[in-house]
């Protein structure tokens, strides 16, 4: 279990992260979402210790990070996967980690299967993909054995592979009781991999729910049709709730009424459908819509 309250931090004149309070529980895989520079990466660092709160607490099971005796077994992070000494192996990169942490060697052949780095433990950490590397620094996370997870972008650059991997992995702790924190920029993904997410814009809370709730909450039913007479349904249509855009000849996505209400318009006047199809809510659309204040650097649509 992470505990925020009333975090903050500034850098000079910037606010990095601007009072938030949250929770993230265990049991569950907790997304944490945000535009570049929202303050993801400083929240996590003062998770663990590395940045020290302007303002504020963070607790990890009860006590700031740097008051447990023995913190690699109660929080394990990954943020920067790249922060490994290149001339060492995998194997002895692990060894050295869990010597200073008083950790066994069995434990490290454990994560060494567990994250599926047997082929290449031997190897130099300068050789590895990109792939390998996170999985060597999700490994050192694992070292410990701990109840609470804290990965930045695991799946960062990863091939498809590669991320499905982190997916099960994640979910198969979280469902082992394990505290499950990561951020990413992939939406799909996050979809697929979180229960519940916290979004950070500017460096404050704009949402903390369920994945359900944030996609539910942040996106109107669409409804795809596709008619040779989409002008005179567009026409029929119209109402003050109901938004109607035309994307292509005969093509129509409709907002405000649902496939049935379309359909039964539709049959009343005798007009064909070709299709009718209730689009699914995307999480990439609500996080849109979430931050769209939140953004420091907007991008002119591509014309
Ligand atoms: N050491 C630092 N000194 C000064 N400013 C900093 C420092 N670290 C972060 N910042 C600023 O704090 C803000 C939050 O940065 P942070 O890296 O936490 O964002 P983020 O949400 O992790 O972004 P990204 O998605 O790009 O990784 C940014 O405006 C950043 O420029």
């Amino acid at each position: 279990m992470i505990t925020a309250t009333a975090l903050t931090k500034r850098y000079g004149q910037k606010t990095a992260v601007n009072d938030i309070t949250f929770s993230v529980r265990p049991g569950q895989v907790t997304g944490f979402l945000g535009p570049n520079g929202a303050g993801k990466s400083t929240t996590m660092r003062m998770i663990v210790g590395l940045d020290r709160p302007s303002a504020g607490t963070v607790t990890v099971g009860g006590k700031p990070y740097a008051e447990h005796r023995a913190p690699l077994h109660e929080v394990g992070a990954l943020l920067d996967a790249k922060a490994v000494h290149t001339g060492r192996t995998a194997e002895n990169h692990l060894l050295a980690m869990a010597a200073t942490h008083g950790i066994g060697k069995r434990r490290v052949r454990e994560v060494i299967e567990l994250t599926g780095l047997e082929s290449v433990a031997r190897k130099r950490v300068g050789g590895f993909s990109l792939g390998m590397g996170q999985r060597l620094g999700i490994a050192a996370a694992m070292l410990g054995d701990p109840s609470t997870l804290i990965l930045d972008e695991p799946v960062n650059g990863l091939d498809p592979e590669g991320v499905l991997w982190v997916r099960q992995f994640v979910r198969h702790l979280a469902s082992e009781g394990r505290t499950v924190f990561l951020s990413s920029h992939l939406m799909s993904e996050m979809a697929q991999t979180a229960d519940h997410l916290i979004v950070l814009g500017r460096g404050e809370i704009i949402a903390d729910a369920p994945v359900a709730d944030i996609i539910d909450g942040g996106t109107r039913p669409r409804v795809r049709v596709r008619s040779p007479h989409a002008s005179q349904l567009a026409e029929l249509l119209a109402a003050p709730e109901v938004a109607v855009l035309r994307s292509e000849q005969g093509l129509l996505e409709v907002t405000g009424v649902d496939a049935a209400g379309i359909g039964d318009l539709a049959a009343q006047h005798g007009l064909a459908i070709h299709e009718l199809t209730p689009q699914n809510a995307s999480l990439e659309e609500a996080y849109m819509a979430l931050t769209a204040d939140a953004v420091e650097y907007r991008t002119e649509a591509v014309r």
